[in-house]
């Protein structure tokens, strides 16, 4: 007997819609490697129609003042918390993620930044309005871009989704998002609980549209003549693929791709604390994780003592299914990805040793045990590149300089940590480490405030805090004779 694939659609000016085309793709359970629903696979009719829409909504959502962008913001928030359990439920059916986990860390940081947004809507700076020629005076105007594309990543569905609306609806702009292809579940729900709150409060319904779709979909929203910015979190490669459609007529980018985050410890460190919080931040997510602790730099002094203590807790860690309570982290997204994560091992130099896990677990679905690899030189493949999986690599170094130079020693700058209980030299690492984050005896931890994003090929632009908010503006000099 087969089962209906239940059927997923896009949301454009207010209503769900197939693609034009009839076309769809099936979407994954990764826990049981078997579909469950299917999505469109959008083309440029559904494009048109959705940039259409979002640009028809522009003026309307543009002119309003702060404080009514705020209230929907705030709303959606409400809405998300009241809501939580079915998100839950549809996020974790779509990426395998442990229930618990994703009740206790996902949702309330993505409230929170909700709230956040809503807050930052009504503080759009410009620095001093004056004269500064005689008999002029001169103000900043900060406005909204316009229409925003934006493609999110599939390893935090739903969160990756709040950091690109949230910013973009406060500011003023009207957006059409993707979602991966892989994960579209949970941001067709958000389309549901959005548009509601939009349709309550009399917002045209085009400020919010979603477009399900793969590769080929994102290239034709960003390169649509209609948004005024592109935004993607992903791979290298897909950056350097949007910056170069979007370079076509100069749209503003937005980059998140990802990084390869070193861990630094020093001979000083509090190894049982800095092993235990090592390990959840390797593994959390199955190690999807741009911020991932995946590369220890360990004092050759305590490389022993750190390694084994590691091995250890990679393999008290526990992957399965979602309804378990008891594990850190659930499948790999999709069968590519552990095709991916199982190369890196495969590939391994004779020189690597592997201290634990480095197999896949069961065979259903694509779970990948925790995995620590020591012995490794700076130059092989699983440090210079992204493994994205619950892979931490273990490397030694012999003085601050080293230490410093194989850290830095990648294309990645987004995330890095410093483990150490002598100040001037976390102080001194901080200076150092070209990351776009340094961590200092901690790992992985986000606060809406403060910005996330990285340097060098991890990309450009800002998510979170006033920063990103700002990345979702523009800024008009006004000047006006007093004469
Ligand atoms: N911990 C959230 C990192 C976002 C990108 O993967």
């Amino acid at each position: 007997m087969t089962t209906e694939l239940r059927r997923l659609r896009n949301y454009i000016d207010g209503e769900f819609r197939d693609a034009a085309d009839g076309r769809t793709t099936e979407v994954v359970n990764p826990a049981t490697g078997e579909p469950y629903a299917t999505a469109p696979l959008s083309g440029a009719a559904d494009v048109d129609a959705a940039m259409a829409a979002a640009e028809a909504a522009f003026p309307a959502w543009r002119d309003l003042v702060p404080g009514e962008r705020q209230k929907a913001l705030l709303k959606i928030a409400d809405a998300f918390e009241a809501r939580a359990e079915e998100l839950i439920a549809t996020e974790s059916e779509n990426t395998g993620k442990p229930i618990g986990l994703t009740r206790d860390e996902e949702i309330p940081p993505m409230i929170d930044q909700i709230r956040f947004f809503a807050g930052a809507a009504r503080m759009l700076e410009g620095r001093s309005a004056g004269e500064y020629m005689e008999g002029l005076t001169s103000i900043i105007r900060r406005e909204p871009v316009g229409v925003c594309a934006q493609v999110a990543p599939w390893n935090y569905p739903m969160m990756m989704a709040v950091w690109k609306f949230a910013p973009a609806l406060a500011a003023g702009n009207t957006v059409v998002i993707k979602p991966s292809d892989t994960t579209p579940a949970s941001t067709v729900l958000f389309a549901e609980i959005i548009g509601g709150v939009l349709a309550e409060l009399g917002h045209p319904q085009g400020v919010f549209n979603v477009i399900c779709g793969d590769r080929e979909t994102g290239r034709l929203m960003v390169e649509h003549s209609v948004p005024a910015m592109a935004s993607i979190t992903g791979s290298v490669r897909a950056g350097k693929q949007v910056a170069g459609s979007a370079s076509k007529d100069l749209k503003r980018v937005h980059l998140e791709l990802g990084g390869k985050a070193p861990v630094v410890v020093f001979e000083d460190t509090d190894i049982p604390k800095a092993v235990e919080d090592i390990s959840v931040a390797g593994f959390f997510n199955a190690g999807q994780d741009c911020t991932a602790a995946t590369r220890v730099l360990v004092h050759e002094s305590i490389h022993d003592e750190f390694v084994s203590a590691l091995a250890k807790a990679a393999a008290e860690t526990k992957t399965g299914a979602p309804d378990d309570e008891d594990v850190l982290y659930g499948p790999l997204n999709n069968a590519n990805q552990l095709a991916q994560v199982t190369g890196f091992i495969d590939r391994l130099p004779a020189h690597a040793k592997v201290e634990a896990g480095g197999h896949r677990v069961g065979d259903k679905g694509f779970f990948y045990a925790p995995t620590v690899v020591s012995g490794l030189k700076q130059d092989d493949e699983i440090i210079q590149n992204e493994v994205f999986g619950p892979v931490i690599t273990v490397q030694t170094f012999s003085d601050e300089q080293q230490a410093i130079s194989y850290a830095n020693g990648v294309e990645y700058a987004l995330a890095s940590s410093v483990w150490t209980k002598d100040h001037a030299r976390a102080m001194r690492m901080s200076k150092a480490l070209d990351f776009g984050c340094v961590w200092i005896n901690t790992h992985i931890p986000l606060v809406a405030e403060m910005p996330h994003g990285g340097f060098k090929k991890s990309g450009y632009g800002k998510d979170l805090s006033a920063y990103g908010f700002e990345d979702y503006t523009r800024i008009k000099h006004v000047m006006t004779s007093l004469g």
